[in-house]
């Protein structure tokens, strides 16, 4: 029965719950963050650093757990802000980041790729098209995005780093090079911090511009109101000093008269009339007015708003602006004042100021100088002055668009003329309304200038970075090349030594490697000569089992198991290249009685002396002498003449024959009886039958008396 491992399958279920835990608490973190901490940094803009947890869960646990990180972080934006576009532009961030990633492009390049090429145009067209503003502002407000986006992703980074190497977390499929690590921790090191204090000083530059933004135009608000009041204030006293002086002069002749001169007096005025309690025309001012008078007797003003006014509140009144009719052709503001006496209301003088004479010129002028534009509608909202850039027509009404639910800024926007506008606006005494408006770019002049020159400080830090990264990565990495190739003995130690003075550790690393390199090196060495000492040794005895298992102890001949060998490999070539030989056996006659009558070791001794015989006449290179068993002898002889070999056995067995052997004192003399088997033309037979064939010429010799030899030629 196969054997379950449950200590593994226990690991598994912990190491994936944990991971879910880990998963749970940066979607909570993610959550939180993007619910309540929440950063505006220019006006309303909101920017989500929940988007940290997001990424690093990206980086550090599966894809599927990342998701459920990001849907927790996405979900605060949905619910609680309404802001779906800028969810959709951290989803699409997480997915971009994640397709890169998998495509194995590291996170940091992910990071900067994406906010680069896809995340600013993006926010830039969110910012656009919630905002309307133009597009360089909305880059402009969309930089924060992106440079929070950048912080997060770093932020990720730092916190990934800090895991350890080892753990469930790390599991990086393509091991990075050492200096692409060292860049990128320089990089970030110093990016973030920069990114950081970049946001803060977009942050407060633009507060402080809208600030002094919004000083600027409530200053100009108030000048502008200050001199409409005083303008506006003396016309309102001279109409009622007029109106006292009509009523304390009893002749009614004199009332013309007094309105002419005060007609005549200011430039702003255009006309003035007087009516009564009814509002009927009684008297006309000056001259070309007055010339009208009876052409337009039946004229009753009664239906004016300011008279109706004047004559209830018994107040002088300040009129909306009036297009040119009735008197005049021009557009006009009217102002009364009532004339009052005990009887009560008995009429109202009027004045006609031309519109153009409402405002103070030199004060608009001196406003509109510093990038101000001016409005003043009077309390309809028809337009009395605007500045010419605005491009509206006098006494339009003038519509206000103004956007407060994209309430970007400090300052409200409005649009005119399809521009935007950051303004102030302010109700006058008169119940007219002053704006003072700015174009929104202001609020960037200064961000502009402390982002170019940030940028300026960027560029040259990375690549300062870029460049001290390399060389302390090529410092690091060189002495590890260097033990590479030395171990692999492409290298030589002095250098290594020489370049490995980067760090404390780097150097006792090299020099370990070194002695180790060295200590193996002759651990080899020895061994190489053991061996070599130990193969010579085998080899030797080799060669003396060798000879020991091919020669007769006892005489020193080749033994039969070494004749067989040799004697076949001669056959082979003889058989093979048609070349006659002789095969020859040598039995010694009755031995046995040698062995019976003079011992055991007088035998020994005479099969001595008759081997040493036959190997002393048998000294070709080719001839084969061996003892083949007992008393026995086999010759082989490779030659192309065959009539030298019988005569040459015939006088070995002659020598035999002759040699005394003595031994204690006694003198042995013994024959040989010879077999021998001749082949010169038939090659097909084998070894053992040509030894069978020389064994029968040798049998013969035997029964022939013994000391004899025998041929047969095949
Ligand atoms: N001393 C000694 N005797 C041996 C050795 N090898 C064989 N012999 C003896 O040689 C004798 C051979 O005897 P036989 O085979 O009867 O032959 P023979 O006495 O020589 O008689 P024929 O061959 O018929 O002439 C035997 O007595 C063996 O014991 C040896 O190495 N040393």
């Amino acid at each position: 029965m196969k054997k379950i491992d449950f200590s593994s399958i226990n690991t598994q279920v912990v190491n994936k719950r944990f991971i879910y835990i880990i998963g749970a608490s940066l979607g909570t973190f993610a959550f939180i963050f993007n619910a309540f901490f929440v950063v505006n940094i220019v006006g309303d803009i909101p920017i989500y650093f929940g988007s940290a947890f997001v990424l690093l869960s990206l980086l550090a646990l599966p894809f599927h757990v990342a998701l459920l990180v990001l849907s927790a972080s996405l979900a605060p934006l949905v619910i609680f802000d309404g802001a779906s576009s800028i969810a959709w532009l951290h989803g699409v961030q997480f997915f971009a980041i994640a397709l890169l990633l998998y495509v194995q492009i590291r996170f940091l390049t992910a990071l900067l790729l994406f906010w680069l090429l896809i995340g600013l145009p993006i926010a830039s067209m969110i910012v656009d098209s919630n905002l309307s503003l133009s597009y360089q502002i909305s880059v402009f407000i969309a930089l924060p995005f992106v440079l929070s986006g950048l912080i997060s992703g770093m932020f990720a980074i730092l916190v990934y780093w800090l895991l350890p190497v080892s753990s469930q977390f790390r599991q990086n499929p393509v091991l990075p090079k050492f200096s692409k690590v060292v860049l990128e921790f320089n990089l970030v090191s110093v990016m973030l911090p920069f990114f950081v204090v970049l946001l803060f000083l977009i942050w407060r530059s633009t507060h402080d511009s809208q600030i002094s933004l919004s000083l600027e135009l409530d200053n100009a608000l108030e000048e502008l109101n200050r001199s409409s009041t005083v303008l506006l204030d003396d016309k309102v006293h001279a109409l009622t000093s007029t109106a006292a002086l009509l009523l304390n002069e009893k002749n009614i002749q004199n009332h013309a008269n007094i309105l002419d001169t005060v007609a005549n007096a200011s430039a702003d005025i255009e006309s003035m009339i007087v009516t009564d309690e009814a509002g009927g025309i009684l008297l006309a001012a000056p001259a070309q007015y007055a010339a009208k008078l009876p052409n337009l007797s039946q004229l009753n003003i009664a239906f004016r708003a300011y008279f109706q006014q004047t004559k209830e509140r018994k107040i002088p009144i300040i009129s909306e602006a009036i297009r040119g009719r009735g008197l005049g052709s021009l557009d006009i503001v009217a102002i009364t004042a009532p004339i009052l006496s005990e009887r009560g209301f008995e009429g109202l003088v009027q004045a006609a100021i031309k519109i153009d004479r409402l405002v103070d010129q030199s004060v608009i002028n001196a406003v509109q100088n510093s990038q101000i534009a001016v409005i003043v509608t009077d309390a309809m909202d028809s337009i009395i002055y605007s500045s010419p850039r605005l491009d509206l027509q006098k006494l339009d009404a003038f519509q206000k668009n103004q956007d407060d639910a994209a309430n970007t800024f400090l300052l409200p926007k409005m649009i005119v003329s399809e521009k935007d506008y950051l303004y102030r606006s302010l109700l006058s005494p008169a119940g007219w309304k002053i704006y003072t408006l700015t174009e929104p770019r202001r609020i960037f002049k200064d961000t502009n200038m402390y982002f170019i020159f940030m940028i300026m400080i960027f560029v040259q830090s990375i690549i300062l970075i870029a460049i001290l990264s390399r060389g302390l990565a090529s410092n690091i990495v060189r002495p590890l090349r260097n033990l590479e190739a030395f171990i692999k003995g492409k290298k030589l130690p002095d250098k290594l030594i020489a370049e490995a003075k980067v760090s404390q550790e780097m150097f006792l690393v090299t020099e370990s490697v070194i002695n180790a390199q060295k200590l193996t090196m002759d651990f080899q060495k020895e061994l190489k000569k053991q061996v070599e000492e130990k193969t010579k040794e085998l080899l030797s005895l080799n060669s003396e089992l060798l000879r020991v298992s091919r020669t007769d102890s006892l005489t020193g001949l080749f033994n039969r198991g070494a004749f067989d060998t040799l004697a076949h490999e001669a056959y082979m070539y003889c058989r093979r290249n048609k070349k006659s030989f002789t095969l020859t056996l040598i039995d010694i006659d009755y031995f046995k009685n040698v062995n019976d009558t003079h011992g055991h070791n007088a035998g020994d001794q005479c099969l001595v002396n008759i081997a040493n015989i036959i190997a002393s006449m048998c000294r070709r290179d080719t001839d084969i002498v061996a003892r083949y068993g007992g008393e026995e002898f086999v010759l082989f002889f490779a030659s192309d003449k065959p009539g030298e070999h019988i005569e040459h056995i015939k006088s070995i067995a002659q020598t035999v024959s002759e040699h005394v052997i003595s031994h204690n004192d006694c003198d042995i003399q013994l024959t040989v009886s010879c077999g021998v088997v001749r082949v010169e033309n038939d090659f097909s037979k084998e070894m053992i039958e040509l030894i069978s064939l020389a064994d029968q010429q040798l049998y013969l010799s035997k029964d022939q008396g013994r000391n004899q030899v025998n041929s047969i030629s095949i």
